[in-house]
């Protein structure tokens, strides 16, 4: 709709202007106010100028016998005086957008940050989250601040050049045409090529990204042992410099063509300079013009023209702001979609009857595999449940179900008989203490690291301590050089790094920390030596308070001691009921419990 193309720069601003006022309400107005002043002092300057060379011009002239010095020199004295406050309007106003541009990109910064922390995991699943995030990063976070500096100067320079035009018109109006063509074309050039370096820039950004990623390869620690040991190192270097190459190619080809056209278009404009010079020189030596004129021209119109090629560089970043700060409007868009109902339930005190799964399925969005099928479970208040299956069964899926990561696709889970959609979502997210198998390592201390479970308690609570004792941490933590306050990561000083089955445990005790109503382990013993899984789960109920439990594990070992047991396959129960029901049942589960037995005899043989 071309209508609505032409008023989408507008658009554009209008909705980043209340972002600009909330960012820096004091900078905003003091900037804009120091830009109207130099405004105005660039205006006055202009006027100045033109009394100041009809002052002369009079004394040139048959009047030349009432010399009016004093009047003179008072206008070069305020035509200085005003240049220099022009001047210094100028630099005040270009350090007012300064300080407000550095205010705004961190309060952008910050806007980026809530979105991304509150966006649905869903979101890091497409391309297109990622392609909207590297955009709105690309688009830089100071260029909301920089719209209303280029707006002001715009507005300034497009003033100023009328009062030029003006002045042209006063020796000859026939001057205006020629004016036109040293600028306009310019203008049309800049605005073609900002319009095609976006699109570029935005259809690149996947191949950007590819890059980014890896840079990030070869240069993060995750994978350092492996690129060496199987010398991938060379091969990502030649892949990452084989993206660059193409990406700056394309880039060059634009810069090329850009700067030939910009060329010509400066020659078209010196062309139509000098013809007017020849065509005002022409005039004057005929007597049909003054001398006075000429000079005038001479003064002006190159300033006129730089006047309005600033003018059309202004429009160009004015119409690159409106392109590039949409993308980081697109971002800012972005909405969970997991949210609080309209009413929220208060989660029950005390619960009776837990959580139950009834006929739960789905499918991860923008996929068209169910991983879950008609599920039916249920966890009762302080009961352990144990959930068995194959790699890709879906049990880490029924996980990000359980705590509302993803909703089902099909089917309800309730927590007390109601909905969990129901309840208010923070309230809900706050009755599971998590670990997931790809738990986090934070760079911070162990104290922080294990606080993290719950930001309540406070960095020398002796609930760390305990948490720590209980996930079966503690003794390795009372050797670290620095105790609980020893940072872990060599990424900082007087970092120190863990082991893997170190990390593991402190994991779970960030998980143990928080008196949540139900405690969920996936994978808790993956890395851990037999001794200390053993420890674990010796009294593992007491551990972990008498609450209710959900445990994930390939090790059956572990996961007999459960209260209830459920067996997923392909995404849907096949099994379910007690250690000894099951063994009875001489399915899959007891089939797995006896292959699993049989390598322990074996040894023990
Ligand atoms: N984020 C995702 N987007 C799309 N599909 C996914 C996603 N995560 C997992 N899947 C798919 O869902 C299925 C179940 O995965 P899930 O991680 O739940 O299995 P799991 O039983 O926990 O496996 P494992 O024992 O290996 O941890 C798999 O087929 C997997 O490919």
């Amino acid at each position: 709709m071309p209508t609505y193309r032409f008023l989408a720069p507008l658009h554009t601003f209008k909705r980043m202007l209340p972002l600009l006022w909330e960012s820096s309400r004091r900078w905003t107005l003091l900037s804009s106010l120091l830009m109207l002043m130099e405004v105005g002092f660039g205006l006055t300057v202009l006027y100045l100028l033109k009394q100041l060379v009809d002052l002369v011009t009079v004394q040139l002239g048959p009047e030349a016998g009432s010399a009016d010095f004093p009047s003179i020199l008072w206008c070069v004295a305020l035509t200085g005086a005003c240049t220099l406050a022009y001047l210094t309007s100028r630099s005040m106003s270009g350090l007012a957008r300064e300080a407000q541009g550095l205010q705004v990109a961190d309060h952008i910064d910050g806007e980026i940050h809530a979105r991304a922390i509150s966006a649905d995991l869903a979101f890091y699943e497409s391309p297109r989250y990622f392609d909207t995030l590297q955009r709105a990063r690309e688009s830089g976070n100071q260029r909301p601040a920089q719209v209303i500096g280029n707006l002001l100067m715009l507005v300034k320079n497009l003033l100023m050049l009328l009062a030029v035009v003006g002045l042209i018109v006063t020796i000859d109006w026939r001057l205006l045409p020629i004016l036109v063509l040293a600028i306009v074309p310019g203008l049309l050039v800049r605005l073609y090529f900002t319009r095609h370096l976006y699109d570029w820039q935005r259809r690149r950004t996947q191949l950007e990204r590819r890059a980014g990623y890896l840079d990030w390869l070869m240069t993060s620690d995750l994978h350092a042992k492996e690129l060496r040991l199987n010398r991938l190192g060379e091969h990502l270097r030649e892949q990452y410099a084989g993206l660059r190459r193409v990406i700056r190619r394309e880039r060059m080809r634009i810069t090329l063509r850009r700067t030939r056209t910009e060329l010509a278009v400066a020659c078209l404009a010196n062309i139509a300079f000098f013809a007017a010079l020849a065509f005002l020189a022409w005039l004057t030596a005929a007597g049909r013009n003054s001398v006075g004129d000429l000079v005038l021209f001479l003064l002006i119109f190159q300033r006129a023209q730089s006047m309005g090629q600033e003018l059309v560089q202004q429009l160009g970043k004015l119409y690159e702001d409106h392109l590039y700060v949409g993308l980081l409007l697109d971002f800012l868009d972005i909405r969970p979609g997991i949210t609080d109902p309209e009413h929220p339930a208060e989660a029950p005190p005390q619960l009776s009857e837990g959580i139950r799964f009834e006929g739960v399925s789905f499918r991860y969005p923008g996929t068209d595999t169910t991983v879950l099928n008609n599920i039916d479970l249920s966890i009762r208040p302080g009961q352990v449940v144990a959930l068995v299956g194959a790699n890709g069964s879906g049990k880490t899926s029924l996980i990000k179900l359980l705590c509302r990561l993803y909703d089902p696709t099909r089917g309800h889970i309730t927590l007390d008989g109601r909905d969990i959609r129901g309840y208010a979502l923070e309230a809900y997210r706050g009755l599971f203490s998590v670990t997931f198998q790809d738990y986090a390592h934070y760079a911070a201390t162990v104290s922080d690291n294990i606080r993290y479970g719950d930001m309540s308690v406070s960095t020398g609570s002796v609930n760390i301590e305990s948490a720590a004792t209980h996930a079966g941490a503690a003794p390795f933590i009372n050797e670290l050089s620095k105790g609980y306050a020893t940072p872990l990561t060599r990424m900082f000083d007087d970092g120190q790094e863990l082991s893997i089955g170190q990390w593991q445990k402190i994991a779970l005790s960030r998980a143990l920390l928080r008196r949540s109503e139900f405690i969920i382990l996936d994978e808790p013993t993956s890395a851990l030596d037999p001794g200390a899984e053993f420890e674990l789960f010796e009294n593992f109920r007491e551990r972990i308070d008498h609450r209710a439990a959900l445990i994930i594990s390939h090790r059956l070992s572990t996961v007999r001691m459960a209260d209830y047991i459920y067996v997923l396959e392909k995404g849907e129960i096949c099994e379910a009921g007690t250690h000894e029901e099951l063994i009875a049942r001489g399915g899959i589960y007891s089939k797995l419990f006896s292959q699993q037995a049989h390598h322990y005899r074996e040894v023990d043989a």
